[in-house]
Protein backbone atom coordinates (compact mmCIF):
# COMPACT_ATOMS: atom_id res chain seq x y z
CA UNK A 1 0.00 0.00 0.00
CA UNK A 2 1.66 3.42 -0.84
CA UNK A 3 1.24 6.69 1.30
CA UNK A 4 -1.19 8.22 -1.68
CA UNK A 5 -4.30 6.17 -2.02
CA UNK A 6 -6.59 9.18 -1.68
CA UNK A 7 -4.99 10.91 -4.62
CA UNK A 8 -7.35 11.70 -7.62
CA UNK A 9 -6.11 9.66 -11.05
CA UNK A 10 -5.76 13.70 -12.43
CA UNK A 11 -3.51 14.68 -9.82
CA UNK A 12 -0.97 11.91 -10.32
CA UNK A 13 -0.18 13.74 -13.79
CA UNK A 14 2.41 16.77 -13.98
CA UNK A 15 2.62 18.07 -17.73
CA UNK A 16 6.05 18.95 -18.72
CA UNK A 17 5.78 22.37 -20.74
CA UNK A 18 9.20 22.48 -22.52
CA UNK A 19 9.28 25.50 -24.17
CA UNK A 20 11.03 28.93 -23.85
CA UNK A 21 7.59 30.95 -24.83
CA UNK A 22 6.13 32.32 -21.63
CA UNK A 23 3.10 33.09 -22.98
CA UNK A 24 2.31 29.60 -24.64
CA UNK A 25 3.14 28.12 -21.28
CA UNK A 26 1.06 29.94 -19.14
CA UNK A 27 -1.69 29.38 -21.70
CA UNK A 28 -1.18 25.56 -21.76
CA UNK A 29 -1.39 26.06 -17.96
CA UNK A 30 -4.36 27.91 -17.35
CA UNK A 31 -6.47 25.06 -20.18
CA UNK A 32 -4.80 22.05 -17.99
CA UNK A 33 -5.87 23.60 -14.92
CA UNK A 34 -8.29 20.72 -13.15
CA UNK A 35 -7.09 18.40 -15.73
CA UNK A 36 -3.57 17.48 -14.78
CA UNK A 37 -1.95 17.52 -11.02
CA UNK A 38 0.48 20.63 -11.77
CA UNK A 39 2.95 21.95 -14.40
CA UNK A 40 6.36 20.62 -15.05
CA UNK A 41 9.25 23.02 -16.24
CA UNK A 42 12.82 22.26 -16.96
CA UNK A 43 15.73 23.13 -18.04
CA UNK A 44 14.28 24.86 -20.96
CA UNK A 45 11.90 26.83 -19.74
CA UNK A 46 13.86 28.09 -17.16
CA UNK A 47 17.16 28.52 -18.73
CA UNK A 48 15.17 30.78 -21.02
CA UNK A 49 12.97 33.03 -18.91
CA UNK A 50 14.50 32.22 -14.96
CA UNK A 51 12.66 33.17 -12.04
CA UNK A 52 10.71 35.94 -13.54
CA UNK A 53 9.06 33.19 -16.13
CA UNK A 54 8.59 30.72 -13.61
CA UNK A 55 6.64 33.47 -11.45
CA UNK A 56 4.38 33.86 -14.47
CA UNK A 57 3.47 30.26 -14.23
CA UNK A 58 2.70 30.15 -10.61
CA UNK A 59 0.08 32.60 -10.89
CA UNK A 60 -2.21 30.01 -13.03
CA UNK A 61 -1.98 28.50 -9.09
CA UNK A 62 -0.75 24.94 -10.72
CA UNK A 63 1.28 23.55 -8.47
CA UNK A 64 5.11 23.86 -10.05
CA UNK A 65 7.44 20.65 -9.88
CA UNK A 66 10.97 22.31 -10.73
CA UNK A 67 12.88 19.67 -12.66
CA UNK A 68 16.40 21.30 -12.60
CA UNK A 69 18.40 17.98 -11.89
CA UNK A 70 20.99 19.88 -9.95
CA UNK A 71 24.37 17.88 -10.46
CA UNK A 72 27.57 19.28 -8.52
CA UNK A 73 29.53 19.65 -5.20
CA UNK A 74 27.53 19.32 -2.14
CA UNK A 75 27.97 22.75 -1.29
CA UNK A 76 27.17 24.05 -4.69
CA UNK A 77 23.87 22.24 -4.85
CA UNK A 78 23.24 23.72 -1.70
CA UNK A 79 23.45 27.04 -2.72
CA UNK A 80 21.02 26.35 -6.06
CA UNK A 81 18.57 24.94 -3.46
CA UNK A 82 19.08 28.33 -2.08
CA UNK A 83 18.39 30.28 -4.67
CA UNK A 84 14.74 28.53 -5.51
CA UNK A 85 13.62 27.34 -2.12
CA UNK A 86 11.79 30.85 -2.14
CA UNK A 87 9.61 30.56 -5.43
CA UNK A 88 8.00 27.37 -3.59
CA UNK A 89 8.07 24.47 -6.25
CA UNK A 90 6.30 21.65 -5.08
CA UNK A 91 8.83 19.01 -6.36
CA UNK A 92 12.56 19.56 -7.18
CA UNK A 93 14.89 17.25 -8.54
CA UNK A 94 18.84 16.48 -8.03
CA UNK A 95 20.68 13.77 -9.61
CA UNK A 96 21.49 11.12 -7.65
CA UNK A 97 25.07 10.50 -8.77
CA UNK A 98 26.24 13.72 -6.91
CA UNK A 99 26.50 11.14 -3.73
CA UNK A 100 25.47 10.84 -0.53
CA UNK A 101 26.61 14.05 1.11
CA UNK A 102 25.46 15.57 -1.52
CA UNK A 103 21.51 14.18 -1.02
CA UNK A 104 22.02 15.40 2.55
CA UNK A 105 22.84 18.73 2.01
CA UNK A 106 19.96 19.28 -0.74
CA UNK A 107 17.55 17.48 1.46
CA UNK A 108 18.83 19.57 4.90
CA UNK A 109 18.74 23.01 2.73
CA UNK A 110 15.36 22.60 1.31
CA UNK A 111 13.88 21.87 5.14
CA UNK A 112 16.07 24.82 6.31
CA UNK A 113 14.76 27.29 3.28
CA UNK A 114 11.00 26.13 3.82
CA UNK A 115 11.30 27.02 6.74
CA UNK A 116 13.05 30.26 6.63
CA UNK A 117 10.32 30.96 4.30
CA UNK A 118 7.12 29.85 5.60
CA UNK A 119 6.56 27.03 2.80
CA UNK A 120 5.79 23.64 2.59
CA UNK A 121 8.90 21.77 2.17
CA UNK A 122 9.84 20.97 -1.73
CA UNK A 123 9.74 17.20 -2.52
CA UNK A 124 13.18 16.29 -3.34
CA UNK A 125 13.38 13.41 -5.93
CA UNK A 126 16.40 11.80 -7.22
CA UNK A 127 17.18 11.26 -10.84
CA UNK A 128 18.24 8.02 -10.93
CA UNK A 129 19.29 6.57 -14.57
CA UNK A 130 17.69 8.81 -17.58
CA UNK A 131 14.76 7.46 -19.09
CA UNK A 132 16.13 8.10 -22.71
CA UNK A 133 19.08 5.70 -21.86
CA UNK A 134 19.38 2.05 -22.05
CA UNK A 135 21.87 -0.55 -21.60
CA UNK A 136 24.17 -0.30 -23.78
CA UNK A 137 24.27 3.70 -23.59
CA UNK A 138 25.13 2.59 -20.13
CA UNK A 139 27.69 0.29 -21.56
CA UNK A 140 29.05 3.39 -23.28
CA UNK A 141 29.96 4.94 -19.97
CA UNK A 142 31.30 2.18 -18.57
CA UNK A 143 28.55 1.40 -16.30
CA UNK A 144 28.32 -2.38 -16.60
CA UNK A 145 25.24 -2.93 -14.72
CA UNK A 146 22.03 -4.44 -15.70
CA UNK A 147 19.85 -0.82 -15.52
CA UNK A 148 17.71 -2.41 -13.17
CA UNK A 149 20.99 -2.78 -10.80
CA UNK A 150 22.04 0.49 -10.51
CA UNK A 151 18.40 2.34 -10.64
CA UNK A 152 18.32 -0.49 -7.14
CA UNK A 153 21.86 0.99 -6.06
CA UNK A 154 21.08 5.05 -6.22
CA UNK A 155 17.44 3.88 -4.74
CA UNK A 156 18.65 2.91 -1.90
CA UNK A 157 21.38 5.65 -1.61
CA UNK A 158 18.47 8.05 -2.13
CA UNK A 159 16.34 6.74 0.36
CA UNK A 160 19.36 6.48 2.91
CA UNK A 161 20.28 10.16 2.70
CA UNK A 162 16.90 12.12 3.20
CA UNK A 163 15.33 12.26 -0.33
CA UNK A 164 11.68 12.36 -0.01
CA UNK A 165 11.46 10.34 -3.45
CA UNK A 166 13.68 9.61 -6.73
CA UNK A 167 12.91 9.79 -10.79
CA UNK A 168 12.93 6.99 -12.49
CA UNK A 169 11.54 4.56 -15.43
CA UNK A 170 8.16 2.82 -15.38
CA UNK A 171 10.56 -0.70 -15.50
CA UNK A 172 12.17 0.27 -12.45
CA UNK A 173 9.02 1.06 -10.11
CA UNK A 174 8.97 -2.37 -8.87
CA UNK A 175 12.70 -2.52 -7.58
CA UNK A 176 12.63 1.11 -6.12
CA UNK A 177 9.33 0.14 -4.44
CA UNK A 178 11.35 -2.69 -2.68
CA UNK A 179 14.71 -1.35 -2.24
CA UNK A 180 12.95 2.05 -0.13
CA UNK A 181 9.48 2.43 1.13
CA UNK A 182 6.06 3.19 0.69
CA UNK A 183 5.90 6.71 1.66
CA UNK A 184 9.02 7.07 -0.64
CA UNK A 185 7.21 8.90 -3.50
CA UNK A 186 8.08 7.67 -7.27
CA UNK A 187 7.99 10.35 -9.93
CA UNK A 188 8.33 8.45 -13.41
CA UNK A 189 9.11 9.79 -16.76
CA UNK A 190 8.91 7.68 -19.66
CA UNK A 191 5.07 7.36 -20.43
CA UNK A 192 4.02 7.00 -23.20
CA UNK A 193 0.18 6.13 -23.86
CA UNK A 194 -0.39 3.39 -26.50
CA UNK A 195 0.32 4.27 -30.09
CA UNK A 196 2.41 7.18 -29.05
CA UNK A 197 5.34 7.94 -30.57
CA UNK A 198 8.72 7.30 -28.55
CA UNK A 199 10.74 10.27 -29.50
CA UNK A 200 14.25 9.86 -27.02
CA UNK A 201 12.70 7.93 -24.16
CA UNK A 202 13.82 4.45 -24.89
CA UNK A 203 12.18 3.03 -20.86
CA UNK A 204 8.31 3.42 -21.33
CA UNK A 205 5.25 2.31 -20.34
CA UNK A 206 1.59 3.53 -20.28
CA UNK A 207 0.08 5.70 -18.02
CA UNK A 208 -1.81 2.81 -16.83
CA UNK A 209 0.72 0.30 -16.17
CA UNK A 210 2.95 2.73 -14.47
CA UNK A 211 0.11 3.62 -12.32
CA UNK A 212 -0.42 -0.28 -11.52
CA UNK A 213 3.31 -0.77 -10.95
CA UNK A 214 2.71 1.75 -8.25
CA UNK A 215 4.14 5.12 -9.93
CA UNK A 216 3.36 8.25 -7.48
CA UNK A 217 3.49 10.95 -10.30
CA UNK A 218 3.43 10.49 -14.08
CA UNK A 219 5.71 12.86 -15.87
CA UNK A 220 3.96 13.64 -19.26
CA UNK A 221 5.10 15.76 -21.82
CA UNK A 222 4.99 15.79 -25.90
CA UNK A 223 1.89 12.99 -25.35
CA UNK A 224 0.07 15.87 -23.92
CA UNK A 225 1.35 19.31 -25.42
CA UNK A 226 2.04 17.61 -29.08
CA UNK A 227 -1.55 16.65 -29.29
CA UNK A 228 -3.93 17.99 -31.48
CA UNK A 229 -6.45 19.10 -28.38
CA UNK A 230 -3.77 18.85 -25.19
CA UNK A 231 -7.10 19.00 -22.59
CA UNK A 232 -8.95 16.12 -24.42
CA UNK A 233 -5.76 14.37 -24.10
CA UNK A 234 -4.87 14.81 -20.56
CA UNK A 235 -8.43 14.05 -19.80
CA UNK A 236 -8.18 10.78 -21.81
CA UNK A 237 -4.89 9.85 -19.87
CA UNK A 238 -6.29 10.54 -16.65
CA UNK A 239 -9.17 8.39 -17.62
CA UNK A 240 -7.42 6.18 -18.69
CA UNK A 241 -6.30 5.12 -15.34
CA UNK A 242 -7.45 2.88 -12.98
CA UNK A 243 -8.78 4.27 -9.83
CA UNK A 244 -7.72 3.25 -6.47
O1 LIG B 1 14.78 10.41 -16.62
C1 LIG B 1 14.12 11.42 -16.95
C2 LIG B 1 14.07 12.56 -16.18
C3 LIG B 1 13.30 13.61 -16.60
N1 LIG B 1 12.60 13.58 -17.76
C4 LIG B 1 11.80 14.75 -18.14
O2 LIG B 1 10.43 14.36 -18.25
C5 LIG B 1 9.82 14.98 -19.37
C6 LIG B 1 9.30 13.91 -20.29
O3 LIG B 1 8.74 14.50 -21.43
P1 LIG B 1 8.10 13.66 -22.62
O4 LIG B 1 7.78 14.70 -23.65
O5 LIG B 1 6.87 12.98 -22.05
O6 LIG B 1 9.12 12.67 -23.10
C7 LIG B 1 10.88 15.89 -20.01
O7 LIG B 1 10.65 17.21 -19.57
C8 LIG B 1 12.19 15.39 -19.47
O8 LIG B 1 13.11 16.44 -19.23
C9 LIG B 1 12.66 12.46 -18.53
O9 LIG B 1 12.04 12.38 -19.61
N2 LIG B 1 13.42 11.40 -18.10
Amino acid sequence: MTSDLIMAPKDRIYCALDSVNVDDVVSLATRLKGHVGGIKLGLEFYCANGAEGYKHVAATGMPIFLDLKFHDIPNTVAGAIRAVAPLGPKILTIHTQGGPEMMRRASETAAEQAEKYGLTKPLIAGVTILTSLDHADMLSIGVQDRVSDQVKRLATLAHGNGLDGMVCSPMEITIARQATDNEFQLVVPGIRPMGSAKGDQKRVMTPAEAVEAGANILVIGRPITQAKDPVAAAKAIAASLVSD
